[in-house]
Formats: structure tokens, C-alpha cells, sequence
């Protein structure tokens, strides 16, 4: 079935365009919700193209992990995300009741009322970044190796920040790389890995400057925060002009977090200190409406250069409105 729906119906149209909707009839389904979008043949399969080009970039000895869309609760509680970003977070709820509570609550629905007022709480959350469930995972297997570990994960996302921006999902792919070890270990791992992602952007033919950034830390306190992370250059991002050169959108970050998540579960490096980590992470939803901004709708008409990397057959091209991928 196909249903393209979008751009909205004048009634429900957002006031002011944006310069990413020409992309929306093209790459995505409208589900009822902003930031929630079906995915179309030719949008997903550059999806794909762009995760192979990031696999072919990996280093070797690093292990490979992917995690489904939820996480514990308990060990988010634990990395502290409430206290940064708690705003952001969606929780799993459900009807936890005995069978009568769980039918009047149906039966409120049933009625026209309010039925969500009996969820309570599961003990997952959705997870809003990738790397979040690597690190007790790797606290597990006691002291690190000399060199530190390399870890290569990917997660469907959710952040709650509902926006009519192409740019800006509740549920997005976010593919990262991970490094624990000592400060120098993740001090080259990051700086290999800004060197090598800017060399990704420019075989894709993208536009972009790398600079430091802060995280959307919640609150007063937040802004503080977000001042001393600036300060001490522990994020930085690859910025796409996708709407503006002043309002760049970040396609990739590079994060230091000291000896955060070490102290936080335990993880000692080889001579018995807190280890460091970093991560450099590519947010593959981002990354892909840049493509399609930059080089348009119509394969076909990408540059030689960026499908030969991308590994994009013309004949390949010219089927992705259909169901073109092999
Ligand atoms: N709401 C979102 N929709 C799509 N991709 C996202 C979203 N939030 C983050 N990403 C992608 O995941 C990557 C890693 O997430 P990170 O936490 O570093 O982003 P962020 O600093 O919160 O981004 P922003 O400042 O734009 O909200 C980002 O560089 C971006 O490419
Ligand atoms: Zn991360």
C-alpha cells in the first residue's frame, strides 16, 4: 500500500514552510504523530547505503552490538540521565492491574473517557542514545584490557521533542562507535574519528563545519552545565546546513564524558582507575535527509562520485521508487 499523504492538507498545514518539506512526499508516511514517520523504498535504502559506508569505516577489534528501542530503567536512573535531559525521556507504561482493574479502565475507554489514568510504570524506558547500555555491559567483564575496548552499536532512538522539522524525530536511528580505556585512549579515538567523519562528509559530497557544541541540558542548572561541557570542549558536532548557515542541524557528535559512566559502574582501566570513554555517534536520519537536501530525490542524478561510494548501481537508482534495492 502506498499512501503518501504528506505535504498536510492547507487545514493542517504548519504555518511557515520549511525548507526540508519538498523531501517529505518523497522519503516519508505521515502515522499521526510529528516526528514519527514510515519510511519510503528510496529513502531506507539510502539509509542502508550510508550504515554500510560507516561499517567500512570501523576499526579493527571493535565488537559489534546492536539494542532494540528499549533499555532498563533502572540503569538509565543510574547514568544519570534524569538529572541532565528528563525531559527527553519517554518511559514504557502499562496496564499493571488485576484483570478488574485492567477491564474498568477498558471500559472507561469504551465509554469516551480516560483510560490512561490506571498506567503505571514498567521498568523500561525508551532508549534516547545508543551507548547508554554498552557501558554495564562492558563493567561486567571486570578490569579493561590495556588499550581500552572499542564497541560499534546502534539503537532506534527516542527523544520527546515533537517537531514539524524533517530534521528533528521522536524515533530515530542513531549508529555510534564507543571507546573505554584511559583518557588517551579516548582522547585518539576521538580525534581519529573527527578526522575520519569529516572525510565520510566530504566523499558524500555534504557541506559542513565541525565545531564544539553543548547538549540540550534541562533547565537553569542545564544552562550551567552546558557552559562548563563548552568550556571544557567535550562535544563536539558535524553541522549541515540544512536550513540555514546560522542554524546548522548536527548530522554526527564526538563526546567525551571523562570518567563519568567508569565511576558510574565501576569500570576500572588497566592500572585500576576510573576509565574514560568517549563516543563518536551518527545520527543516520539526520544524515540521510542531507543527502537527499544536498543531492535531491532523483538517484540517478546523484554525483558519480558520491554513488560509487555509496555503492549505488545507476539501473539501482533508477528503480529505488519502486522496490529497487538488491
Ligand atoms: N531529534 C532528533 N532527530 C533526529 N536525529 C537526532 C535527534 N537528536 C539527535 N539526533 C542525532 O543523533 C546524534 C547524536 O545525538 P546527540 O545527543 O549528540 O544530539 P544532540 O546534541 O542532542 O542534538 P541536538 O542538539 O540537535 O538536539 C546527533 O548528532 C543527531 O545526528
Ligand atoms: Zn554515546
Amino acid at each position: 500500500m502506498n499512501i503518501a499523504v504528506l505535504p498536510d492538507s492547507p487545514e493542517t498545514a504548519p504555518d511557515i514552510a520549511d525548507p526540508l518539506d519538498h523531501l517529505a512526499d518523497k522519503l516519508f508516511h505521515r502515522m499521526g504523530a510529528d516526528g514519527v514517520y514510515a519510511r519510503t523504498a528510496l529513502y531506507e535504502g539510502v539509509v542502508e547505503k550510508l550504515a554500510a559506508l560507516i561499517t567500512s569505516h570501523r576499526e579493527a577489534g571493535t565488537e559489534v552490538m546492536r539494542f532494540p528501542p528499549v533499555m532498563s530503567r533502572a540503569q538509565l536512573e543510574k547514568s544519570g540521565y534524569l538529572k541532565s535531559f528528563p525531559n527527553l525521556l519517554g518511559c514504557v507504561c502499562g496496564l499493571h492491574g488485576t484483570e478488574r482493574e485492567i477491564n474498568a479502565a477498558v471500559s472507561r475507554f469504551d465509554a469516551g473517557g480516560d483510560w490512561t489514568s490506571s498506567l503505571s510504570p514498567a521498568d523500561l524506558v525508551l532508549s534516547p542514545a545508543a551507548c547508554y547500555p554498552v557501558y554495564p555491559i562492558a563493567a561486567s567483564r571486570g578490569p579493561l584490557p590495556r588499550g581500552g575496548l572499542r564497541f560499534d552499536v546502534a539503537a532506534d532512538c527516542f527523544r520527546r521533542e515533537p517537531s514539524k522539522h524533517l530534521d528533528r524525530l521522536q524515533s530515530f536511528r542513531m549508529r555510534e562507535y564507543v571507546c573505554i580505556g584511559t583518557s588517551d585512549d579516548v582522547a585518539d579515538f576521538r580525534e581519529r574519528w573527527m578526522v575520519r567523519a569529516q572525510k565520510i562528509a566530504t566523499d558524500l559530497g555534504l557541506s559542513f563545519r565541525v565545531d564544539y557544541a553543548s547538549d540540550p541540558f534541562f533547565g537553569r542548572v542545564g544552562q550551567m552545565k552546558a557552559v562548563s561541557q563548552k568550556q571544557q570542549q567535550l562535544k563536539f558536532e558535524l553541522l549541515i546546513p540544512l536550513r540555514s548557515e546560522e542554524q546548522p542541524t548536527a548530522c554526527m557528535s564526538f563526546n567525551y564524558h571523562r570518567e563519568h559512566f567508569g565511576t558510574t559502574w565501576g569500570i576500572q582501566d588497566a592500572n585500576g582507575e576510573p576509565a574514560h570513554t568517549g563516543c563518536v555517534a551518527f545520527g543516520m536520519d539526520r544524515l540521510a535527509v542531507a543527502m537527499f537536501h544536498t543531492h535531491g530525490t532523483d538517484l540517478s542524478a546523484w554525483p558519480a562520485k558520491v554513488r560509487e561510494m555509496l555503492g549505488i548501481q545507476p539501473q539501482i537508482a533508477a528503480d529505488a521508487h519502486g522496490e529497487g534495492w538488491r
